[in-house]
């Protein structure tokens, strides 16, 4: 069995980090670290790394029919046993440069693009739309990447095909609006709204245009429950709703203008949210995370 300093690390995010396995392979490992407001909190939402490794999983499996992905194996002797059930070896892959991003609905970035401009990464939307609202069909609104701590920055479609060829960009968009079409498909058959979502896509030897990164997690992408939904204002996120309301209220004693660290949560707050991940894991999936290698 392998441990993790076997591997050398190649890259790290705010809450996960790849390492090389061998020349064609290469370690995902997912933290328990959560992010809020910008920072990476002190305390970790147990099991917060299985349920997100465990989902990209249940993804790539619906989306097989649509294009490959780079998943190679979930529970293999090559995952170190500290990191098991949340890290995932995958082909390594020649990224392509663009987080592939497609939008269901007008919130973050996009809202704030469409008040400033009326449109989103060029593309036009109708006037009038409040914050939340359902776009009448979904958009893709490609951002370039980010060094860790910045925001990526919202291009358009055409600066994309500038930078990697109109076919590539063409097939990035296409495969990007399909995957999300049937995650939003699927996550709202089961009361969740999948309002926008990042992609990476990769490709392999042969050119070919592979699915990788995470897919479709709370990480990657907006989980609206759909019960409470109400154009007109901001929405709960579905995981760190708890999070983010206990850090805004008086009883953290955290100033969220002050950019200081957040102080750590209380216990209440880490199972409430973990609980959330569990239940957007066992909602969208219709598995159980008890059956999930840990
Ligand atoms: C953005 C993401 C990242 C993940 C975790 C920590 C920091 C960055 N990343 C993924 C690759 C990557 N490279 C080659 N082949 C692949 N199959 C993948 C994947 N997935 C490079 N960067």
């Amino acid at each position: 069995m392998s441990t993790l300093a076997d591997y050398p690390k190649i890259a790290a995010g705010k809450v996960r980090e790849l390492y090389a396995v061998d020349d064609d392979h290469l370690l995902l490992v997912a933290s328990d670290r959560i992010s809020a407001y910008d920072f990476i909190l002190d305390t970790p939402i147990p099991d917060k790394g299985r349920v997100l490794t465990a989902m990209s999983v249940f993804w790539f499996e619906q989306l097989a029919d649509l294009l490959p992905n780079h998943l190679v194996a979930y529970d293999d002797p090559r995952i170190p046993a500290e990191v098991r059930g949340r890290a995932l070896i995958v082909r390594r892959l020649t990224m392509e440069p663009v987080e592939a991003v497609a939008r269901g609905y007008l919130t973050g970035s996009g809202f704030a693009d469409y008040q400033r401009t009326g449109a989103v990464c060029g593309v036009l939307l109708p006037e009038g739309l409040p914050e939340s609202a359902k776009l009448p069909t979904p958009i893709f609104t490609p951002a370039t990447k980010a060094e860790i701590g910045a925001h990526d920055e919202n291009v358009t479609f055409d600066d994309v095909a500038a930078q990697i060829g109109l076919k590539q960009a063409e097939e990035i968009r296409e495969a990007t609006l399909a995957i999300y079409e049937r995650g939003a498909q699927l996550a709202a058959e089961r009361g969740i709204l999948l309002a926008d979502t990042k992609f990476e896509f990769g490709r392999d030897a042969t050119g070919a245009l592979v699915l990788g990164d995470e897919v479709l997690t709370p990480d990657s992408s907006r989980y609206w429950p759909a019960d409470s939904y109400e154009p007109g204002r901001s929405q709960p996120s579905f995981d760190k709703q708890y999070v983010r309301d206990w850090l805004t209220s008086p009883e953290s004693g955290w100033d969220r203008k002050s950019n200081t660290q957040p102080p750590p949560l209380p216990a209440e707050v880490v199972a409430a949210t973990r609980a959330r991940y569990v239940e957007a894991y066992e909602r969208i999936s219709g598995r159980s995370l008890a059956d999930w290698p840990a």
